[in-house]
Order: C-alpha cells, then structure tokens, then sequence
C-alpha cells in the first residue's frame, strides 16, 4: 500500500496525545492481502482527515482505531491506554466511554426519538452519563438546538426525520458526553457540496468546544483544509 501524511502542525509532547497508532497491519482472511496503515499521530483537540479511494482500507483503519478489530502487527494508543492491553470487554467500555463514532448510515435506532438516539451513550456509559450532569435531556437538547434541529423534530422517530437531519444527529449522539475522540466515517456522502462543507463547520466547532479530536473519512479532499493532518491510503500494492 502506498500512503501519504501531511501535517500543518508540530506534534505535541507524548502525553498530550489523543491518538496514536504505529506500524498497524492487518488481514481480514488469509485469502486476502495485508493491508498496511501508515502512523497515525493526533495531538488532543487537532483534527484529522482520512482520504483515500474504494477499497483503500478507510473503514478498516477506523475498525483498527476504535478498537472494533484488533490489528495483527502494530499498535493503537488512545488518550494514553493501549488497547491492545484490555481485554475485548475493557475495550468495548473504552470505546463507549472515550470514543464517539458516526457511522456511513448513521446506524440510528428507528424506532426511538431523535431525543432518544443522542442520550443513549449515557445509558452505555457511565463515564458520558457523568460528564452530562446535571441532566442528559438538557445536554442532548442543546446539542439538537446547536445542530439546528427544530424543536418540534426532537420527540419524532429518527425515521420521519430528512437524511440531513438524521446525519445531525449521529452527530449529536456521537458528540453527548464529550467524549475525546469522535470517528466519522464518510458521513457526509449524500450531502451536496454546501451542505457537506456547513456540516463539517459544527461538528469541528462543537468538536472544538468540547477538547475533542476528529478523525474523519472521506473520498472527498476538498474537504482536507478543515483539518490539521491528512493522511492518504494508497490502496492495495
Ligand atoms: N468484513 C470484511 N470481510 C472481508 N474483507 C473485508 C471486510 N471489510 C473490508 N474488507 C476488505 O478490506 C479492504 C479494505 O476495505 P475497506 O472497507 O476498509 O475500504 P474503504 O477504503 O473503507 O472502502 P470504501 O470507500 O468503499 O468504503 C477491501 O479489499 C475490502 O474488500
């Protein structure tokens, strides 16, 4: 695999860390070829952007950096823990207490509320339950207001909602809690171009507001100077 990364900042001091993965390899079958990441290196609160074509292995990285899969040959730091070193149940509360993500479909719960789907984490996670006092449906509203979500919209299910409003709330559910790191993938592929450049400016503002670092997917480099890093995957070699 061939693969660029660019920065426009220093890193910062090991410690202040939101992300760090080195030398990840991975093999979904032995059928398959290993696919090759290069580091990943985000210092908190700096953002980055993850580009590369069909079958580059985008979503795979995210899987590897979420912990969701367990790469064969490097390692993944998050927020200073090592996930390699908890086992698959530590590492699941890990990733429900620290990482927020926003999938391709969203993967909201239809059939409850948009108020619903933003406050689950903090029935996942005692962790973002905490950060949330004094009251998880005050924290969630806000963030629907921020997100432009009209209030007469909050207590409809998700599925009566417009794919945008949907996106804004995947959005939300991944920000309610503060966790540190939010991992997006490809959520802005059924927007047009500007209303996928206004998205990106909430959700790096909220990002932004809470100490949060973005690692976000996209085919689209346009999008790449909203961000701090790029990193390119090359595709198969
Ligand atoms: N669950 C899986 N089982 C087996 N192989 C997989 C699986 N998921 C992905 N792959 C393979 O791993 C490689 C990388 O796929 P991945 O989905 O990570 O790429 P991507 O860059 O996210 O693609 P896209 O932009 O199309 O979503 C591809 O060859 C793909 O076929």
């Amino acid at each position: 695999m061939t693969s660029t990364t660019e920065t426009r900042h220093n890193p910062a001091k090991d410690g202040e860390l939101a992300l760090e993965a080195r030398d990840l390899g991975f093999q979904w079958a032995s059928s398959q070829p290993m696919l090759r990441f290069p580091d990943v290196v985000i210092p908190r609160g700096e953002h980055l952007f993850l580009q590369g074509a069909s079958g580059s292995g985008k979503s795979t990285l995210l899987s590897l950096l979420s912990g969701m899969q367990v790469p064969h040959s490097g390692s993944v730091r998050i927020l200073g823990s090592e996930l390699q070193r908890l086992g698959s149940g530590a590492r699941d509360r890990f990733r429900a207490d620290h990482i927020g993500v926003i999938f391709q479909q969203f993967n909201l719960v239809p059939y409850l509320s948009a108020l619903a789907n933003v406050t689950l984490p903090c029935r996942l996670s005692r962790v973002r339950l905490e950060q949330t006092r004094p009251d998880p449906d005050s924290a969630a509203k806000e963030l629907l207001g921020l997100l432009a979500i009209p209030e007469d919209h909050w207590h409809r299910k998700v599925t009566r909602l417009s794919i945008g409003q949907q996106q804004r709330i995947a959005a939300a559910r991944a920000l309610m809690g503060s966790p540190g790191i939010i991992l997006a993938d490809e959520p802005t592929s059924a927007l047009d171009s500007d209303n996928r450049d206004r998205f990106l400016d909430l959700l790096l503002g909220l990002a932004d507001d809470r100490g949060a670092s973005v690692v976000f997917v996209s085919h689209d480099r346009s999008l790449s100077r909203h961000f701090h890093h790029l990193v390119h995957l090359g595709g198969e070699s």
